[in-house]
């Protein structure tokens, strides 16, 4: 970190001048009509550098930029030295400062490649044989439970990082899946959650993975100790939870207080962010369900994409433009989100995940240095697959008063072609109009010709799209385990580089501590009205509400 503000670079200086000389300016329909090798230039195709083959396509030209703009945002990824500080990360610099940690996800999938010298980094591939001997031995029945019966159903109990993850990645891997294992994950607190989960479970065939890296996160404790107890209202034997019970964390301490067997602990490190951890022992549930050999394919995907990132020049790198075209959004012209809207239905966990990914991650105020930032950080997160999006909140977005950049996300080959793939067809030509019709619009003289000379002012004007959108399209020929580890990858280091230019540490999560301590003393207050203290007046009426009513 320079010590300086992003806002004091030169080369933020120039963007800001840029942008208020030339935004303007900056018209999609005019820079294609003038340029018909705009897609040619501001496209680019990824063919992963080692493993398994991947190929991605991401157009950017549908974005704000010309290529002074893009040159000036590289400069500024140069001037907040991007490429000193990814390198500091690959050799396992603690650049999480406020933790004095690594930041080490890519060594979850290094596969001998990257030298790293940091404590437990030796311990991955006997981690990975670990989770590979589980797999093979619950997958193929050999793994029995308590009553001699294989394991039919698998439930991660975790939360955050520790849940997000496996979900996503489970739900968009469905067609790798092992079908006559339900896959079942429970983060919420609230009991319902847990309760309802237990009602499609049968003790004798079910396996609880205890996914917590800290293993004293409130959530998971709780629903892991509800799951015991209605398994040893079943088993009656303590000695069975080993056969039933795993954990997934950092903590052995706690794991083995717990009573789960130290054998059935999988192991993972303090330089795996929670957000990042999908990758490690965290990813069991996703071995569990896609088969060991799909989860390293995984792997090697995202590795593909962490060599991308560590050797390709700025001007080419994937994760470096579209991070840099996201600060454009974000610091110049104001846009507070990023939609993420994957035409797939099985990436329909996408934008959840990258919820945390990315706003856990940069939603900071105050940079490593302590100094409090004058401009924009993280944006907000959101979206939703398919063509339900368009159903609901595409309207705003074609013609709302904000801007709101949105990645489309789509395979070629879908994985269910059904009826020659018609469904699939109409996908994609979804997929293809949207980002269209967000760039180009539709004029008032447009509107006019498709009316007729009847038709009111009015009602020409509210069907007028203003257009000049801005889209980023990704495409690959199918999710495939592979194809997904990069697209993982292409994201995290996206949100890495706008962290390293904004001068925040994207890898602590001080702001989702105050609530937890806060929680933790009001609950202490529950019981009784008199023990309400220390809150203002909503927050006391609120509690007070809840006392009167309550029954249990
Ligand atoms: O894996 P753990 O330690 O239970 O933490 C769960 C989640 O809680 C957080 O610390 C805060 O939300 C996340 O970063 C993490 O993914």
């Amino acid at each position: 970190m320079s010590g300086k503000l992003a806002s004091e670079y030169a080369a933020w200086q120039k963007l800001q001048a840029l942008y208020d000389a030339e935004h303007t300016k900056i018209v999609l329909k005019d820079l294609f009509a003038q340029d018909p090798q705009r897609f040619a230039k501001f496209s680019k195709e990824y063919n992963s550098p080692s493993g398994p083959d991947v190929t991605l396509l991401v157009d950017l030209s549908k974005n704000l930029i010309t290529e002074p703009v893009l040159a000036e945002l590289l400069a500024l990824a140069r001037e907040a030295r991007v490429e000193e500080f990814r390198d500091k990360m690959f050799a396992g610099e603690h650049i999480n400062t406020s933790e004095d940690r690594a930041v080490l996800h890519v060594a979850l999938r290094n596969f001998d490649e990257f030298h790293i010298a940091e404590g437990g980094v030796s311990e991955v591939s006997g981690v990975l044989a670990h989770i590979k001997a589980f797999t093979d031995a619950v997958r193929s029945g050999a793994w029995k439970g308590y009553t001699g019966k294989t394991i039919n159903t698998i439930v991660n109990i975790g939360i955050g990082g520790s849940d997000l993850g496996p979900v996503m990645v489970t739900e968009a891997l469905r067609p790798y899946a092992k079908r006559d294992l339900a896959a079942h994950f429970v983060s919420n607190i609230d009991g319902t959650h847990i309760a309802e989960t237990l009602r499609l479970c049968d003790p004798e065939t079910t396996l609880f993975i205890i996914a917590s890296k800290t293993f004293t996160t409130q959530e998971t404790i709780t629903n892991a100790e509800t799951a015991r107890a209605w398994f040893l209202e079943a088993a009656k034997d303590k000695a069975a939870v080993a056969k039933h019970f795993v954990a997934l964390s950092t903590n052995t301490k706690a794991v083995t207080a717990f009573g789960i067997d130290e054998a059935n602990m999988f192991q993972f490190w303090d330089w795996v962010g929670g957000r990042y951890s999908l990758w490690s022992a965290i990813g069991l549930s996703i071995a569990l369900v896609i088969g060991y050999e799909n989860f390293e394919q995984l792997l090697q995907g995202a590795h593909g994409m962490d060599k991308h990132f560590k050797e390709t020049p700025l001007e080419e790198n994937l994760p470096v433009l579209m991070a840099s075209i996201g600060l454009w959004y974000n610091d110049f012209y104001g846009a507070q989100t990023l939609a993420l809207l994957p035409y797939d239905q099985y990436l329909h966990k996408f934008a959840d995940y990258f919820q945390q990914g990315d706003m856990e991650s940069n939603g900071k105020s105050v940079t490593k240095n302590g100094q409090r930032v004058n401009y924009e950080t993280g944006p907000i997160i959101w979206g939703a697959s398919g063509t339900n999006g368009q159903h609901s909140f595409y309207q705003l977005v074609h013609q709302g008063t904000k801007i709101i950049p949105a990645d489309f996300i789509a395979p070629t080959t879908t994985h269910n072609p059904i009826h020659n793939s018609k469904h699939h067809r109409i996908l994609l030509s979804n997929f293809f109009a949207q980002p269209e019709a967000l760039a180009f619009g539709k004029t008032e003289a447009e509107v006019k010709a498709e009316l007729g000379p009847n038709a009111s002012d009015v009602l020409v004007k509210s069907k007028v799209f203003a257009g000049n959108r801005p889209s980023t399209s990704i495409m690959f020929p199918l999710l495939t385990p592979a194809t997904l580890g990069a697209l993982i990858a292409l994201y995290e280091h996206k949100i890495f580089v706008q962290g390293v230019i904004w001068g925040i540490n994207s890898f602590d999560q001080m702001g989702v501590e105050l609530g937890k301590v806060l929680a933790k003393n009001i609950l202490a207050q529950l019981e009784t009205p008199a023990d309400v203290k220390g809150h203002d007046s909503s927050t006391t009426g609120l509690i007070h509400y809840y006392q009167k009513y309550r029954k249990e």
